[in-house]
């Protein structure tokens, strides 16, 4: 696990690193020889002529960018601090720096950004360290600071921001106007948050976590509940597969999909089930697509009803599924494909109703499963209150502005935050973004995989076999089911992006490159 912090979480761990007697500018320091040692090793080597500008604001972010330019400087190398903030706010340990950086001869002004823009300066040719803001940073870029901001991200040089680019929200990863537009950001003890959400994630370039001496005990004490992970650790947490096993210690899955005009789903997830190490699917699906299913995939088990759309299930498809869910199942899928009609609701009023296992909601389910609960005596849904523990849903923005009531903007715009208030609730709730991010049993996960060429037809089916293959076949580790899943599907896109490129991924494809990813991390 990686955790993440927020500009709030940041503060404390500085506050508690200050409390156990670690003095600020100990920390300044270190913040700053990291940066300067990455821009020496990584992009100067010997090159001493080049020109690093630091351009500084008058909070500790700026007071690192000074005192890394001073150690660059140090080391003979050509860097220069253009302070940018206003003098009325600088920090005592800013304050400190100048004067320090001043005695060792660096060369240093305090300049209106303006007028950095109308005298032409050397930006092009430079390193820009951009540390005009760090985590103190709230609200919007705006007046000088912001045209200078623009006038920076025009120049092709590289640029390295101090902890985060300055302008993006840490906590969020807002850009409310601009940001300065990154090459690389070395981020201190903690990755942040804001930097592992979009569009902020767009603005820091490659990321580096450098240790600075935080006191262990201060970072033991940073909230544990927001993490991601990254490729180095997946191993950790994937399934064991003893030798000595039957198909049926891998988990029996039920995935209940598809419809007569659209069979493609519960093909896909089921195949994706497989794929992931699944070791018995059985499908619930209209007689209609029998053929076809078996022929796409003569590995799964097919149940089927003939019901027609326009009425509930009857007696005898009730029976057939209240016996697969209650007697037989490990893990369930319910909705993709399934579309919107009456014998589709009662479906997944059974599910709902019956279902002691982990249960996974996608598509036309959460339509239903809203539509559903809407129609109870609780008349409207709260997803805290109301999520069972074993159900997971996994909406898209839009699915989850209609699960909360909400416009989709709102919802797009506060992701991070409703995804930290939805992190209460007993199930989990497994938000489709361009990072996805998982809520739920206390904990909040933010995805790190996955690419645009995930954005296609079939992909959130493929997503629901890998989750319930992982939950039929994992019992020691429940709690990291779900981010896992999450983490391969979008390792999958990503392996098979640079086999396909971005705009030829396709679904079918998608679900056979899982195998890649489990046999990559498994043996
Ligand atoms: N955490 C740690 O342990 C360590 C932290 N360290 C470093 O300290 C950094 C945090 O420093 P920080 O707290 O001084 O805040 P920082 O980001 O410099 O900005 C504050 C200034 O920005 C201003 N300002 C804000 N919003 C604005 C806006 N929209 N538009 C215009 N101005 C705006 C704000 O003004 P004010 O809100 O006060 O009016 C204030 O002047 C952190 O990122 C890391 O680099 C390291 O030294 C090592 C140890
Ligand atoms: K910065």
């Amino acid at each position: 696990m990686i955790r993440l912090v927020d500009s709030e979480g940041a503060k404390k761990l500085d506050e508690d690193a200050r409390k156990l007697g670690m003095p600020g500018m100990v920390l300044m320091e270190r913040a700053a020889l990291s940066v300067a040692e990455f821009i020496r090793d990584k992009l100067l080597r010997d090159d001493v002529d080049k020109k690093i500008i630091a351009v500084c604001g008058s909070g500790n972010n700026g007071g690192d960018g000074i005192a890394c330019a001073r150690i660059l400087h140090e080391w003979g190398y050509n860097s220069e601090v253009i302070i940018v903030g206003k003098k009325e706010k600088f920090t005592n340990q800013t304050k400190l720096q100048i004067r320090l950086a001043k005695n060792c001869g660096v060369a240093l002004k305090i300049s209106n950004p303006v007028k950095l823009i109308t005298e032409k300066s050397e930006f092009n040719q430079a390193i820009v360290i951009d540390a005009v803001f760090g985590v103190g940073f709230k609200g919007k870029l705006e007046g000088d600071l912001a045209k200078f901001t623009e006038y920076l991200n025009m120049f092709d040089s590289v640029k390295v921001a101090v902890d985060i680019p300055s302008g993006v929200n840490g906590s969020n990863g807002r850009v409310e106007g601009v940001a300065v537009k990154c090459d690389y950001t070395i981020t201190f003890g903690v990755n942040k948050l804001g930097i592992a959400v979009y569009p902020g994630k767009d603005y820091a370039g490659e990321i580096i976590v450098a240790d600075i001496g935080f006191p262990k005990k201060a970072l033991d004490m940073v909230s544990p509940d927001t993490f991601t992970f990254d490729e180095s650790q997946i191993s950790y947490y994937m399934p064991e597969r003893r030798e000595y096993s039957n198909k049926g210690d891998f988990g029996k899955i039920l995935i209940i999909a598809g419809s007569e005009e659209m069979c493609g789903a519960s093909f896909l997830s089921a195949l994706a089930a497989y794929r992931t190490g699944g070791g018995l699917v059985r499908l619930f699906v209209p007689e209609a697509n029998r053929q076809s299913l078996q022929n796409l995939l003569p590995e799964a088990i097919l149940t089927t009803y003939e019901d027609s759309t326009d009425k509930v299930i009857s007696k005898v498809t009730a029976d057939k599924l209240e016996k697969a869910v209650k007697e037989w199942a490990a893990a369930i899928v319910i909705g993709p494909g399934l579309g919107l009609s009456k014998r589709s609701k009662s479906l997944v009023k059974k599910v709902v109703d019956l279902s002691e296992v982990r249960t996974v909601i996608d598509a036309d389910g959460l339509t239903l499963f809203r539509e559903i609960v809407e129609e109870s005596e609780d008349r409207r849904l709260d997803l805290v209150k109301d999520l069972k523990k074993n159900f997971i849903l996994t909406p898209h923005i839009k699915e989850l502005a209609d699960l909360l009531y909400m416009p989709k903007e709102e919802v797009k715009e506060n992701v991070v935050q409703i995804a930290k208030e939805l992190k209460s609730c007993s199930g989990e709730i497994v938000i489709k973004e361009a990072r996805t991010l998982v809520a739920g049993g206390g904990k909040c996960y933010i995805n790190n995989s996955g690419n645009s060429g995930l954005a296609k037809a079939g992909s959130g089916d493929v997503l629901t076999g890998i989750l319930a293959a992982l939950i039929a076949t994992e019992k020691q580790r429940p709690f990291m089911v779900t981010p896992l899943g999450v983490y391969i599907h979008g390792l999958a896109g990503d392996m098979l992006k640079e086999k396909k490129g971005k705009y030829g991924i396709i679904a079918r494809e998608l679900a056979d490159e899982v195998a890649e990813v489990m046999k990559r991390y498994t043996e």
